[in-house]
C-alpha cells in the first residue's frame, strides 16, 4: 500500500487511465487520490466513478499532495506549473507526462530543487496494457523512481529510461499504438473484402494482433523465428511475406516512426 497522496491536474483520458488503473491495484486508498481538472463535470464524474476527490482548485490539490501528475496538454502545462508551484510541499514530487516537454524547462517553472520525473505513457493503460517510460532528474531518489514504475506498473508495463531515449519512445509506445490500430484497420479490410462481417473481422484482427505480440513477450524468440514458425514452404503465408516486402512495410514503418521521433524532437526544442 501507498502511504501517499496523490493529485492529478487534469483529468482527461491519460489522468482517467492512470486513476483508474490505481484504484484497480488497490495499492493506493480511493481517499487519498485528488483531482482538478478546469472542467467542473469532469471533476465530479472521476470522483464518482473512483471515489477520489475532486479538489476546489489546482492550489488547493497542490497544498495536498505528495506527488502531483501534470496531465494537461503540453501547450498549457508550464503555465499551469508555475501557477501551483508556490503551493506544492517542499518535499513533493512533480510527474509530468507532457510529450516533448523536458525536465529542465519543467525545472524551469518549478525550480531547479525541485523533484520531477518525466513520463511517457499510452492509451492502452486504458485496458491495463500500457507502456510507459519514467525518466528521473538528479534529485529524485531511487526509492521514489521505484515508486513512480510502481503507479504506472498497476496499469501495464514501466521501464526507466535516459532523456535522450524520451524521442524513441514516442515512437515505438507513445505514439505507436495508432500505427497498429491502422494495421488491424488494414487486415479487416481484407478479411472484410474476403466476405466476413465487419465486427468479425476486427474480432479476428485484434486477437491475431495481441496473440503474436505475446508469443514475442513470453516465447524470447526473435520476431523471424517466429515468422519462420507460421510460413509453411510453398504455402500461403510466404505470398503475403513476398508482397509484404516487395511493397516496403519494414522501410514504411522505420520511415513513418522515424518522422515521429524527429516531431519529438522538434517539439522538445520549442
Ligand atoms: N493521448 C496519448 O496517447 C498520450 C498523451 N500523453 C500526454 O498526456 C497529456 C494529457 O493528454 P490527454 O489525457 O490525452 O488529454 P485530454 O485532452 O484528454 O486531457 C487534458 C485535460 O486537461 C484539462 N485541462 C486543460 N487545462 C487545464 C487547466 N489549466 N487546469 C486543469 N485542467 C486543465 C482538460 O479539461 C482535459 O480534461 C498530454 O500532455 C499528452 O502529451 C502522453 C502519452 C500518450
Ligand atoms: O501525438 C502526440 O503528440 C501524443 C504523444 C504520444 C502520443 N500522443
Amino acid at each position: 500500500m501507498l502511504a501517499k497522496k496523490i493529485g492529478f491536474i487534469g483529468g482527461g483520458n491519460m489522468a482517467k487511465a492512470i486513476i483508474g488503473g490505481l484504484v484497480n491495484s488497490g495499492k493506493i486508498a480511493p481517499s487519498d487520490i485528488f483531482v482538478y481538472d478546469r472542467k467542473a463535470d469532469t471533476n465530479q464524474a472521476l470522483a464518482e466513478q473512483y471515489g477520489i476527490n475532486a479538489a476546489e482548485s489546482a492550489d488547493a490539490l497542490a497544498r495536498e499532495v505528495d506527488i502531483l501528475f501534470g496531465a494537461v496538454k503540453p501547450n498549457v502545462i508550464l503555465k499551469v506549473l508555475k501557477e501551483l508551484a508556490g503551493s506544492l510541499k517542499k518535499e513533493a514530487l512533480v510527474v509530468s507526462i507532457a510529450a516533448g516537454v523536458t525536465l529542465d524547462s519543467l525545472s524551469s517553472v518549478l525550480g531547479y530543487d525541485r523533484k520531477i520525473v518525466r513520463a511517457m505513457p499510452n492509451t492502452p493503460s486504458l485496458v491495463s496494457e500500457g507502456m510507459t517510460s519514467v525518466t528521473p532528474n538528479a534529485l529524485v531518489e531511487s526509492a521514489e523512481t521505484d515508486e513512480v514504475v510502481a503507479i504506472f506498473e498497476s496499469f501495464g508495463k514501466a521501464a526507466v529510461v535516459d532523456e535522450y531515449l524520451i524521442h524513441s519512445v514516442v515512437g515505438v509506445s507513445g505514439s505507436a499504438p495508432a500505427y497498429v490500430f491502422m494495421f488491424i484497420e488494414a487486415m479487416a479490410d481484407a478479411a472484410v473484402a474476403g466476405g466476413m462481417p465487419r465486427a468479425q473481422a476486427y474480432q479476428f484482427a485484434a486477437q491475431t494482433v495481441k496473440g503474436a505480440a505475446q508469443m514475442v513477450l513470453t516465447t524470447g524468440k526473435h520476431p523471424a523465428e517466429l515468422k519462420d514458425m507460421v510460413c509453411s514452404p510453398g504455402g500461403t503465408t510466404i505470398e503475403a511475406v513476398k508482397v509484404l516486402e516487395e511493397k516496403g512495410m519494414r522501410s514504411a514503418v522505420i520511415e513513418a516512426m522515424q518522422q515521429c521521433m524527429a516531431k519529438s524532437e522538434k517539439l522538445s526544442r520549442s
